[in-house]
């Protein structure tokens, strides 16, 4: 085996540059972490093995894989007078009021790529027809329903979105196979790229969203989308009397985000106003001297680190569904020493001891905080989305967990837009929040990337239908080479990990071996970062690839500790004693359903988490230490 690590060194030049620039100490560290993955055993480690090994390698991204994209030369500002967070993401970082607000530049987790291989080597829709186009509809069994995959389309909308040029590209398929593909040809807007002053990056791409993770996706991204939402009235936002997002005389949502909304993502977007409002009633009975703007100033706190809470402890928890990524998520909010700890005694260690979350300051490890290219990527999954939504009968007199049976399957893309809107509101919240309870998302591999997303109407900033129809498979495959993304292999070394030799490498699928080689040859070097993600062999109870999750392990946690308010205002004073209760007695996506429908999970859901199929078993952690295990 040590043979095996050397010669891998030998192929690989480039690793022995990397390890050059590297302190000794890191060196170890690096040659350590690819003698464990080259066992392929980590994740088959006993859990505290497991975390230590993962510490270690968030240790070695988070030293080689955060780069200085420049462009941030903000004011400095008084803290003091900002213990809220801002409209626009301003006045966060301790020193600079402008990093991470919108319209700040994408970062960088590695180099733009250095491919020789040009925008259409191979053909974006060869790609897509050949790799990606769903050939029938691939589900991930139970481990993860419609709820988890809105769910992180909730979370894309707070986090990302890329602004585009005034230009246009159009994509034109090649004659050889335009008869099979949806669209002959099409139409969309360029990335806008603008000159950085980092020498590490000549352009960069820019955000039109916070990436904080503030809760913009409900709250807006700037003034303007704050306005839009807030009632001005005891610090509520606005809500339907059905308890759905009100629309305006277009029939657009009045919510924080409305780009390429369907009727699950706009459920979300009600359930946590709901939330909301339900905090601000609650701080206004504690709190009788708060006007409007200190109700929704502390309102948005609590919601919005309750969502960051539920995607840590709760969604990622059933996305990589193991034993060692429970007990790490537990870690990342509440630390080592667990809950009780820290509730009785609050942040008395460090981040590994008592969570990123309340850390004394935030730390961004000398890489002003922005969400990056490569994160982007690696959440391109839409191959998580059905064909259709299966609507059941909630007035069914179905048995306790018991499946309710089936209304309707409407098609997907009648739940998308406006028109989602009209049918959501006929469905209304319960009957939607089962039904998508008790369905599966698609599964995130090859041959399952939705077809009714490759003739799809796209939305603009407005949420109004856009001109001209997509290929979104097709685009997507150009969307990472326009914006220079590593290809697959490419991006595995950069992140300190073996690249594959062989198609074998990625897959034992022998049909997908063949479509691999016919696509790009033996070359695997050419192979399209969201190819290789989508094709390569899953850790067991993981739905995404290790070369993803690589990227969310140093993202997930900069996202907690580079903000202000999860670290040095994460106290009282920020948000209240009763603010920071209601948090610390919340825990996960059921508890929030719990408190706007006290009957629903009683009866429908089976499961232990609202993120996984309703039907399905409740989770057993034996293996854990009682401490770190949540609640029963
Ligand atoms: C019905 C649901 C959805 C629709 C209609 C939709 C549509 C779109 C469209 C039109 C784009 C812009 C493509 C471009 O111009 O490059 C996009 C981007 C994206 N979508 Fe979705 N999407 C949906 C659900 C999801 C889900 C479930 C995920 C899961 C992670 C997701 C992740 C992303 C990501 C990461 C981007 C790239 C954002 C960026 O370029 O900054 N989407 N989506």
């Amino acid at each position: 085996m040590a043979f095996s690590v050397f010669s891998y060194f030998i192929i690989h030049p480039q690793l022995w540059n990397l390890i050059s620039n590297m302190s000794l100490f890191d060196s170890i560290l690096f040659s350590a972490i690819h003698f464990v993955d080259k066992l392929g055993v980590w994740h088959r480690l006993p859990v505290i093995l497991g975390i230590i090994y993962l510490a270690i390698r968030r240790h070695l991204h988070q030293r080689y894989n955060l780069l200085h994209v420049g462009g941030i030369n903000g004011l400095k500002y008084d803290t003091k007078q900002f213990s809220y967070r801002t409209a626009d993401g301003k006045c966060n970082h301790p020193t600079d009021d402008t990093i991470g607000s919108q319209g700040t530049f994408f970062g960088r987790n590695m180099p733009p790529s250095s491919s020789p291989y040009g925008l259409l080597d191979p053909h974006p829709t060869i790609v897509a027809n050949k790799l990606l186009a769903r050939k029938k509809f691939i589900d991930n069994g139970k481990q993860f329903n419609m709820i988890a995959c809105s769910w992180i389309q909730f979370m894309i909308h707070d986090w990302i979105d890329h602004m585009e040029d005034t230009q246009q590209v159009e994509i034109r398929a090649p004659n050889e196979i335009a008869n099979g593909c949806p669209l002959k040809s099409f139409k969309f807007y360029k990335t806008k790229k603008v000159a950085t002053k980092s020498p590490s990056l000549k352009a960069g791409c820019l955000n039109t969203r916070t990436p904080w993770w503030d809760g913009s996706v409900v709250y807006g991204n700037n003034e303007d989308g704050m306005r839009r939402v807030r009632t001005f009235k005891d610090g509520k936002l606005k809500i339907a009397a059905d308890g759905l997002l009100e629309h305006d005389e277009n029939g657009i949502p009045i919510s924080g985000d409305v780009r390429n909304c369907w009727a699950g993502f706009s459920l979300l977007q009600a359930l946590f106003v709901k939330e909301h409002n339900a905090v601000c009633d609650m701080l206004q009975e504690n709190y009788p001297d708060f006007d409007d703007e200190e109700l929704y100033r502390h309102a948005r706190l609590v919601t919005s680190a309750l969502i960051a809470k539920i995607h840590t402890i709760d969604w990622t928890v059933e996305l990589l569904k193991t034993d060692t990524l429970l007990a790490g998520m537990r870690i990342n909010w509440y630390g080592f020493l667990g809950k009780k700890v820290k509730d009785l005694f609050g942040h008395i260690g460090g981040p590994l001891l008592s969570g990123l979350v309340g850390l004394k300051r935030p730390r961004d490890h000398g890489v002003p905080y922005s969400l990056t290219e490569e994160f982007s990527s690696v959440y391109r999954m839409h191959s998580l989305l059905p064909d259709t939504l299966i609507i059941r009968d909630i007035n069914s007199t179905s048995s306790e967990f018991e499946c309710p049976p089936v209304l309707e399957e409407v098609p997907m893309r009648e739940m998308v837009g406006k028109e989602g809107e009209k049918r959501l509101s006929k469905i209304g919240m319960e009957k939607m929040l089962v039904s998508m309870g008790h369905q599966a998302s698609g599964a995130v591999t090859l041959w399952n990337y939705p077809s009714w997303m490759r003739n799809l109407i796209a939305h603009d900033i407005n949420g109004e239908d856009r001109a001209d129809l997509v290929d979104m498979a097709a685009m997507e495959i150009y969307r990472d080479r326009e914006r220079e993304v590593a290809r697959y292999n490419e991006f595995r070394r950069n992140l300190l990990m073996i690249p594959i030799s062989k198609w074998e490498d990625l897959t034992d699928d022998e049909e997908v071996i063949e479509a691999l080689h016919q696509v790009y040859g033996n070359d695997v070097e050419k192979l399209d970062l969201l190819v290789g993600l989508h094709a390569e062999k899953k850790i067991k109870g993981f739905a995404i690839s290790e070369t993803a999750f690589f990227i969310f392990l140093l993202v997930a946690s900069r996202r907690l500790e580079a903000d202000r308010f999860f670290t040095t205002n994460f106290n009282s004073k920020t948000y209240t004693q009763k603010g920071l209760d209601w948090l610390n007695s919340t825990e996960t996506m059921k508890d929030v359903i719990d408190r706007h429908f006290p009957e629903m999970t009683k009866k429908w859901m089976k499961c232990s988490s609202a993120f996984a199929v309703w039907d399905s078993e409740p989770d057993h952690m034996n293996h854990l230490p009682l401490y770190l295990r949540p609640a029963p």
